[in-house]
């Protein structure tokens, strides 16, 4: 069967995909999550004319001119009002924050202010009219539009929110994922390994790309190449809410590779299975219903490489996110022979000399070794077909995080 080419597999993978659904959460765990509705202010910020220093409140006339001595009638805090009004020739104290007085327009800073007895201040310099005052509204009017729906929340967002007195905002649900390892041999990290067994890692790096781009994990752990095993987890992701199934291992076409068939037998219908791409071949993709499956390889380097290309994307659209990859020019530190048929992701050492970004593919690209994935800062991307590329030709690479 040919093999999908990456585009195609991309493609359809993201073609009908849109935001879950919004729900609403309170202000303060709604950092990092994506607004499903427009923040649209609640109320008037300042509300009132405010001073904006600590001084004394006036009227215009009297703060440009230095002769003549103001009576101080009042005081004023942040938090308070200040009862009466003010008359030309008159003052009051007044701090950050605190409404003007009725009668003032301008605020005289204390240090331009001398006290030559009590309840009488002199001006050491003029000050122009309507200084120092934070209009009402400066900041922003009811009803005015704040942050659009689609924005990612971060602290400044967070705060303005709040200024704008909503407790709870309507965000963008975090998409669910469900995490299926598959495998006889798999032992979770920490146990005695018996005769032909390993560590099964895939699922820790599966998580972390999609706890990246925002989403909910659900680790179900490991089922053993049985199909009433893998049965049962796909049933407990469908019973949890997952918006997206993951599995890892038995994508390929060994006795073994049972996930298809499960799937099949759960409900999904298959969109597509094997790309033109390494590592990764076995990619397989399809649908239960609302919710996207995604069989990635059991080779642990393959499992992170389509975690990075179809995983991270998929999950990032879902969560009303927009994602794209970090693909960079860079100068090749070693030679690497013609392509075939499949686009290569090769894991490269990254430096950075007089400001280029140099990238020296592994010698070795097993895709079970992880070291070397751990020690990439970027895959050189060689598309179908490219012919040998020498050291200091131009390479695609694409940052991995
Ligand atoms: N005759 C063929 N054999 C294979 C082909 C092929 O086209 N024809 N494709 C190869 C490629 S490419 C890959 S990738 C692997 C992937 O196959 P599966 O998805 O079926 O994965 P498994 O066979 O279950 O496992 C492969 C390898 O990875 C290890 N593994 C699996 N799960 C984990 C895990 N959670 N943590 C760590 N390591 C894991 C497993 O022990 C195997 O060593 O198939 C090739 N074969
Ligand atoms: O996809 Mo496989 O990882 O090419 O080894």
């Amino acid at each position: 069967m040919a093999l999908v080419p990456m585009e195609t597999a991309l493609q359809r993978l993201l073609e009908d995909v849109g935001p879950l659904d919004g729900e609403s959460v309170p202000l303060k765990d709604a950092y990092d999550r994506v607004l499903a509705e427009s923040i649209v202010a609640l109320r008037t910020q300042p509300p009132f004319d405010a001073s904006a220093m600590d001084g004394y409140a006036m009227q215009g006339a009297d703060a440009q001119t230095t002769d003549g001595e103001l009576a101080v009638i009042g005081e004023v805090a942040a938090g308070s009002t200040f009862s009466g009004s003010v008359e030309a020739g008159q003052c009051v104290r007044i701090f950050t924050g605190a409404p003007l007085p009725a009668g003032t327009d301008t605020v005289v800073i204390q240090e331009n202010v001398d006290r030559p007895a009590d309840g009488v201040i002199r001006l050491r310099e003029p000050t122009a009219a309507g200084r120092n005052v934070r209009r009402a509204g400066l900041d922003f009017t009811t009803g005015d539009l704040l942050v659009e729906k689609g924005h990612l929340m971060r602290a400044s967002a967070l705060s303005l929110a709040a200024s704008a007195n909503h407790a709870r905002l309507k965000v963008v649900k975090r998409p669910l994922v469900a995490i299926i390892a598959t495998g006889d041999e798999l032992c979770l990290p920490g146990s005695e390994l018996g005769p032909g067994q390993i560590i099964s890692s895939n699922s820790y790096g599966i998580a972390a790309a999609a706890r990246a781009v925002g989403a909910d994990v659900l680790d179900l752990g490991i089922a053993p190449d049985r199909e009433d095993a893998i049965s049962a987890l796909v049933k407990q992701a469908v019973a949890a809410g997952a918006d997206v199934i993951v599995t890892s291992g038995g994508a390929s076409v060994g006795d073994h590779d049972l996930v298809h068939k499960v799937l099949t037998r759960e409900g999904m219908t298959l969109d597509f299975w094997r790309i033109a791409m390494r590592p990764g071949k076995p990619l397989m993709f399809g649908r239960m219903d609302n919710i996207r499956c995604l069989g990635l390889p059991g080779n642990p380097v393959a499992s992170l490489v389509c975690s990075q290309l179809f995983l991270k994307p998929l999950l990032a659209r879902l969560g009303g996110r927009t994602f794209h990859q970090d693909i960079r020019t860079a100068t090749l530190g070693a030679p690497v022979s013609a392509n075939d048929h499949r686009q290569d992701y090769v894991r490269a050492a990254i430096e950075e000399r007089d400001g280029q970004l140099i990238a020296t593919p592994f010698g070795v690209q097993d895709s079970s070794m992880l070291r070397t994935m751990a020690a990439s800062g970027g895959l050189v991307i060689r598309a179908p077909f490219q012919p040998a590329s020498e050291i200091g030709d131009p390479c695609q690479l694409m940052m991995i995080g």
